[in-house]
């Protein structure tokens, strides 16, 4: 079966009409101005509109304050927040109390410890995101292109629902599907030409990728 897909960093009505169409089950929206994939609410929100109802639309932020959650929310009308940043599960209670969004809280990780940090938001997120830390003199919690050593998430308990990300691309797809097991992937760099340039080709490549992985067997070994 075919995991959840989300295509992040989108800009173009392009880009979206042909993520939605091959079938990507969520769409994200960057809003983070150091972002080669940043974008004005009201684009967002126009873009969203083509699409809206036949995917899921994400609002990517990164420690927004309430201000710009109210104009991001108010112009893009997201289906999902993402937490991209160092948000509280204080914080992650409060926005889904105040704005009745579902929050899907990110991660990023390197080392076994790493994935300590979710338990004080189980029950709290109502998703994880897993990505890899930034490279060092990178502006950008997200969107690196880069991977993290995905054998870590083997020690999760098979409950905690999460999205994985992270220098995702059609030549490793597999290879993480086999390891993780991921219920959900989310990818923005492996399907670009250059930083916030989506490929339509590259996107055409990732979704074989997936149908290709979700077609084979688990290798033993894997604990999902
Ligand atoms: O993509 C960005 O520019 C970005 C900026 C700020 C926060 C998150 C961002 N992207 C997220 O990072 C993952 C991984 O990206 P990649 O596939 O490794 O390029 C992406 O899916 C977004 O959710």
């Amino acid at each position: 079966m075919r995991p959840d897909i989300k295509i992040c960093g989108l800009k173009t009505e392009e880009a979206v009409d042909h993520a939605v169409s091959l079938g990507a089950t969520h769409i994200g929206f960057i809003f983070f101005p150091k972002s080669p994939r940043n974008i004005e609410p009201d684009l967002a929100g126009r873009l969203a509109d083509r699409v809206r109802g036949r995917t899921k639309i994400v609002a990517v932020t990164v420690n927004a304050d309430n201000d710009d959650l109210d104009e991001i929310i108010a112009l893009s009308r997201p289906d999902i927040l993402q937490f991209h940043g160092g948000e509280s599960p204080e914080r992650v209670l409060t926005i889904k109390a105040v704005t009745g969004l579902p929050v899907m809280k990110a991660f990023s990780i390197r080392e076994a410890d790493d994935l300590r940090r979710i338990e004080p938001y189980i029950g709290i997120a109502d998703r994880f995101l897993f990505d890899a830390k930034a490279p060092a003199g990178s502006d950008l919690p997200g969107g690196n292109g880069v991977s993290f050593d995905w054998r870590l998430l083997r020690s999760l308990d098979e409950s905690v629902d999460y999205m994985l990300s992270g220098g995702l691309n059609s030549d490793n797809l597999e290879e993480a599907l086999r390891e993780t097991g991921a219920r959900g992937i989310d990818v923005s760099s492996g399907v670009e030409s250059a930083p916030g340039v989506k490929n339509l080709k590259k996107m055409d490549e990732f979704f074989a990728a997936v149908d290709r992985a979700s077609m084979a067997e688990p290798v033993s070994g894997s604990t999902k």
